[in-house]
């Protein structure tokens, strides 16, 4: 695992020296929006028009940012507009690698390159920063989009509208205050919360997460015993978000990022809910536990440093979830 600079691959870990042990995600680089028209979105240049098969998609199934954009992939009908590839499940020295002895792992399917980092560096030889999933790609300017994934999902959401007439709305207007309030907690204490715990190189640090983590996991649950989603009646992209990480947490954050006060199993509301998550229409073939469990247990070493994989457990995210 290693970052760009100036250009040239560096391997190293993440620095938690000069924050006290606490680990601190970098913000994402390449900030533009896919539009209907092409007109800018809120960040970055224009000149990015919702097209069938102009755009590819570079995940892992592993990482629960990039599983965010492959599930609206799937809820929006962009299967057959926006072509991936998925990388090996391993992130080692090199990084993210199209290596193909894993199943599931496509290779580049766009230009049969070896690592990802060889994506990033096309759009400038000389770049500098983490090499990260989600990549969006534009096979017409030959450059990246976006790998922001909590951007591309709105991307997802409403630019390819006209072209699949696929018009689900996971964000809609009347909601937006509540699922940003609502994401803003769930992003820092759940979400990234987990890596927070888990990255932590100092005892205060794991602290710090551990206790918000468990709070808001509790106060999810208790929302869920009153609504059906996190917003009301309705799903939304808040809901999606939150559900990426929770599908991993049992068999993955629990044991390798000391998450380990409670599963998800054991929650009334939670646990339900998880299930009626996964049981939505093309949700589950989303899911792979075998690139997330060899993932996070083989390649932080700093971690796990003899790569023994546990024994998990194996929730039965198919039983009747019970939430109509
Ligand atoms: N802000 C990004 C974060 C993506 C991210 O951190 N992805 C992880 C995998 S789960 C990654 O590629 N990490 C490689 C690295 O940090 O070097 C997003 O949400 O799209």
């Amino acid at each position: 695992m290693g970052l760009l600079q100036d250009g040239v691959w560096k391997d190293q870990w993440y620095d938690t020296k000069d924050t006290g042990g606490s680990f601190e995600r970098s913000a994402a680089s390449f900030r533009n929006w896919i539009t209907a028209d092409g007109s800018a979105g809120p960040s970055g240049a224009g000149g990015f028009a919702g097209a069938s098969g102009r755009y590819h998609l570079y995940v892992s199934l592993a990482c629960p940012w990039a599983h965010r954009t492959l599930i609206f992939r799937t809820l929006k009908n962009l299967e057959d507009h926006i072509s991936i590839s998925v990388v090996h499940p391993d992130m080692l020295a090199d990084g993210w690698t199209f290596d193909q002895n894993f199943d599931g792992a496509t290779g580049d399917t766009l230009f049969g390159l070896q690592f990802l980092r060889e994506i990033y560096l096309k759009t400038d030889p000389k770049l500098s920063g983490r090499v990260t999933v989600p990549v969006l790609w534009d096979k017409e300017r030959n450059t990246i989009v976006s790998n922001e994934s909590s951007e591309i999902i709105r991307m997802f959401n409403s630019a390819f509208d006209g072209i699949t007439g696929n018009t689900d709305d996971y964000w809609p207007k009347e909601l937006r205050d509540e699922i940003e309030t609502i994401n803003a907690r769930i992003y820092d204490t759940v979400n990234n919360g987990v890596y927070k715990a888990g990255f932590a190189t100092s005892q205060e640090a794991y602290d710090a997460a551990i206790g918000p983590l468990f709070d808001s996991l509790d106060w999810i649950d208790g929302l869920l015993g009153a609504r059906r989603y996190l917003t009301g009646d309705r799903i939304t992209e808040a809901d999606w978000r939150l559900f990426t990480t929770l599908v991993r947490f049992d068999q993955v954050y629990h044991t390798h990022f000391k998450c380990n006060l409670r599963q998800i199993t054991d929650y009334p509301h939670l646990w339900p809910y998880l299930r009626a998550l996964y049981q939505w229409e093309g949700v589950a073939k989303t899911v792979a536990a075998d690139h997330f469990i060899r993932h996070y247990y083989y390649s932080h070493d700093m971690i796990n440093p003899n790569r023994i994989i546990p024994i998990s457990p194996n929730p039965d995210f198919m039983a009747p979830h019970g939430r109509g």
